[in-house]
């Protein structure tokens, strides 16, 4: 990826992101997101520590981790941190209400994770991520391999329908070592309802959507930050 953005969206989003980096403070522990916005926030955030702010940062997937140690970002395991206080992470859509969907990276179990160790969790995202209703962008279900079928047909009872996530013609496989199921469950009424459904099926190790863990959104559009709150 590249540094500086080559097109209008990559500037949005780094437009979001130097937007959402004023609200981390000296000695935060920051939660970093994963994806091509997220990227652009550990960039201004290594920025910011390299004319020494002095935070310490909480990774959402491997990639992160592997990126945000390259520009000298401490880091810290999430298993040793009681709380974060900012999260900077991306987001496939999000509604008025500020519920997500995410996991297009296959990272959404370690972010969700890390959201719900948050304080204050800031998405930031291009203006094409905001949806009257959530589900045109499938919910990725992440699954532990032996209960693939299990979960498919639980699925399929719920409504939702969906195939394994692939890549270079193999199944995407997480950095949690399972695989994803992106399921289609059309236009979604009641995100939280599903969201419990979901959370009900064993086998299921984390579902992309995110209800009630997102305190801000920040979306560039041209040279601007629109903020959406609650
Ligand atoms: O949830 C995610 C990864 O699991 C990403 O935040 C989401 O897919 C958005 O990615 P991008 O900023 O590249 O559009």
């Amino acid at each position: 990826m590249d540094k500086e953005p080559t097109n209008t969206k990559d500037l949005e989003k780094q437009v979001a992101a130097r937007e959402a980096v004023k609200y981390i403070r000296d000695n935060d522990i920051v939660g970093l997101g994963t994806g091509s916005t997220a990227y652009y926030a550990i960039l201004e955030v290594a920025e910011l520590v390299k004319n020494g702010l002095k935070i310490k940062g909480v990774p959402t997937s491997e990639h992160t981790a592997s990126l945000a140690t390259s520009l000298g970002i401490e880091l810290l395991d999430m298993n040793s941190v009681e709380y974060i206080d900012v999260t900077i992470d991306g987001a496939d859509e999000f509604d008025v209400q500020l519920n997500l969907i995410k996991g297009g990276g296959g990272a959404h179990f370690r972010e969700k994770i890390v959201a719900s160790l948050t304080k204050k969790e800031i998405i930031i995202a291009d203006a094409a991520k905001k949806v009257d209703k959530l589900g045109k962008f499938k919910v990725p279900v992440e699954i532990v391999p032996l209960a693939l079928n299990y979960v498919k047909r639980a699925l399929t009872k719920l409504g939702g329908t969906g195939e394994v996530r692939m890549k270079d013609g193999s199944p995407f496989i997480t950095d949690n070592h399972n695989v994803i199921i992106d399921a289609d469950f059309g236009l979604i009424e009641d995100a939280a309802k599903l969201s419990e459904s979901l959370n009900q099926i064993e086998g299921i190790l984390a579902h992309g959507l995110f209800v009630n863990l997102t305190a801000m959104v920040i979306v560039g559009k041209g040279t601007e930050a629109l903020t959406y709150t609650k």
